[in-house]
């Protein structure tokens, strides 16, 4: 079999080379031309899946390493018989991750603790869904907006958008992008809620950039430019609008899933879904074939507060400033677009927070509770 995959897809040569011939391909540019002659094709997010790059190509299977689906017309492979499977949740926690790092960062700017702000998140699947059951078990009150989910499971618990921009000190938003149907999602954040929110309220975008009206929120923005947002995802990737670039409080491309657990995981479920799809015995396994060292560790010998001891843990982790700064490198260096899909191509690697084994010398209780919350590892002298 021909195999065509994205070259940022790590370790594909050893999922599925066994499998036939693996070509890699940067795939923002991915022709039908490159893919007419093969038979498994693996994306992800920056390539277009349609009956323009695969009519007429003998294409059998489709998988994308990544949560959204909304680059693929799945209808459309369905019709002509060809397999498709994407990989859910795979990054879920790194999403998670960036975005505790950037409560993190404004707390400390603002001398607020975390539990200080209520979150509201928007779209509680995999992404927002876990990121919720971690900032509460870290006691942070947070509203749910989950209009699907309310339908399904009853409205309890879940709020309007409308209110949960009334009552939220920060809006994170996580929803995958619809643009049919019941509940779609393309600008769902729209003018009137962008100007509904207060100037000190942060909003944090980190499901697809068509989910928030750019236009109207540059315009806030501009008028309000000490109203922080963060925006990891953008209308337009990777030639995104420069002037709403510059008014973000926290800008990144398209980065806050990119762990190299969270893509390693991506990787190991395609191999799961082709080999089921062709009837193959599943043979390999992601624990087998990390790369050694796979675990870090670090110590905290004194007795920090926890607050303190969560900072720490994070930026040992994943620092979102570094990310920040990283771009804004890129965007000199390259211009936009090019800095864009750089710094994804060589993102340094970045480790989940559950990866860390934290040893605390001390059995501070409240410590090792705040940790296990945030999604850490510990191991402590326990009481
Ligand atoms: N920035 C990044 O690096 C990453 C971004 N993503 C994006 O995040 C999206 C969400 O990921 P998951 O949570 O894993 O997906 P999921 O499918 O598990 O959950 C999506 C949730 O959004 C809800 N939803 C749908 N329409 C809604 C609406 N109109 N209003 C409010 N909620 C609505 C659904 O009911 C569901 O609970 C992905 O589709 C992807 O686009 C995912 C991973 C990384
Ligand atoms: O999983 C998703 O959904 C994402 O948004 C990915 O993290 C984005 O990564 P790329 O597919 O754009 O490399």
């Amino acid at each position: 079999m021909r195999i065509v995959a994205d070259e940022n897809i790590p370790l594909a040569e050893a999922f599925f080379a066994d499998h036939g011939e693996l070509v890699r391909l940067p795939g923002r540019e991915m022709s039908r031309e490159q893919v007419r002659d093969a038979d498994i094709l693996l994306v992800r997010s920056v390539t277009r899946v349609n009956a323009e790059l695969l009519e007429g190509s003998r294409v059998k299977f489709v998988g994308t390493a990544t949560i959204g689906r909304d680059h693929v017309d799945e209808t459309w492979l369905s019709q002509q018989g060809i397999g498709f499977a994407s990989a859910p949740g795979c990054n879920a926690d790194s999403v998670g991750d960036y975005v505790i790092s950037a409560l993190l960062l404004f707390g400390e700017q603002d001398g607020m603790a975390l539990t200080d702000r209520v979150v509201g998140v928007v779209g509680a699947g995999n992404v927002g869904g876990r990121l919720v059951e971690r900032l509460r078990a870290l006691g942070i009150r947070c509203l749910v907006c989950d209009p699907p989910r309310a339908e399904q499971e009853g409205s309890e618990g879940f709020t309007s958008l409308e209110a949960l921009i009334e009552k939220a000190d920060v809006v994170s938003v996580h929803t995958p992008l619809i643009r049919e149907g019941d509940h779609p999602t393309h600008h769902l954040l729209t003018e009137a809620h962008i100007e509904a929110l207060r100037t000190d309220q942060i909003l944090i975008s980190a499901g697809r950039g068509d989910c928030v009206d750019e236009q109207a929120l540059k315009a806030r923005l501009e008028r309000d430019p000490d109203l922080r947002v963060v925006l990891d995802v953008w209308e337009n990737e990777p030639d995104i609008d420069e002037a709403l670039y510059r008014l973000a409080a926290i800008a990144t491309p398209h980065i806050a899933g990119y762990s190299l657990d969270g893509k390693l995981r991506g990787t190991e479920m395609l191999y799961q879904a082709m080999s089921r799809h062709f009837g193959l015995p599943v043979r390999k396994q992601l624990g087998q074939l990390k790369p050694e060292n796979w675990l870090r560790r670090m110590a905290i010998s004194r007795r920090a507060p926890p607050q303190e001891a969560l900072l720490l843990c994070t930026r040992t982790c994943y620092d979102v400033r570094r990310d920040t700064l990283l771009f804004e490198r890129y965007r000199r260096q390259y211009g936009m677009a090019k800095g864009f899909d750089l710094m994804r191509r060589e993102y340094p690697v970045r480790r989940e927070f559950s990866t860390l084994r934290v040893e605390l010398k001390h059995s501070a209780g409240a410590v090792r509770e705040v940790l296990e919350s945030a999604g850490f590892a510990i191991r402590s002298p326990r009481k």
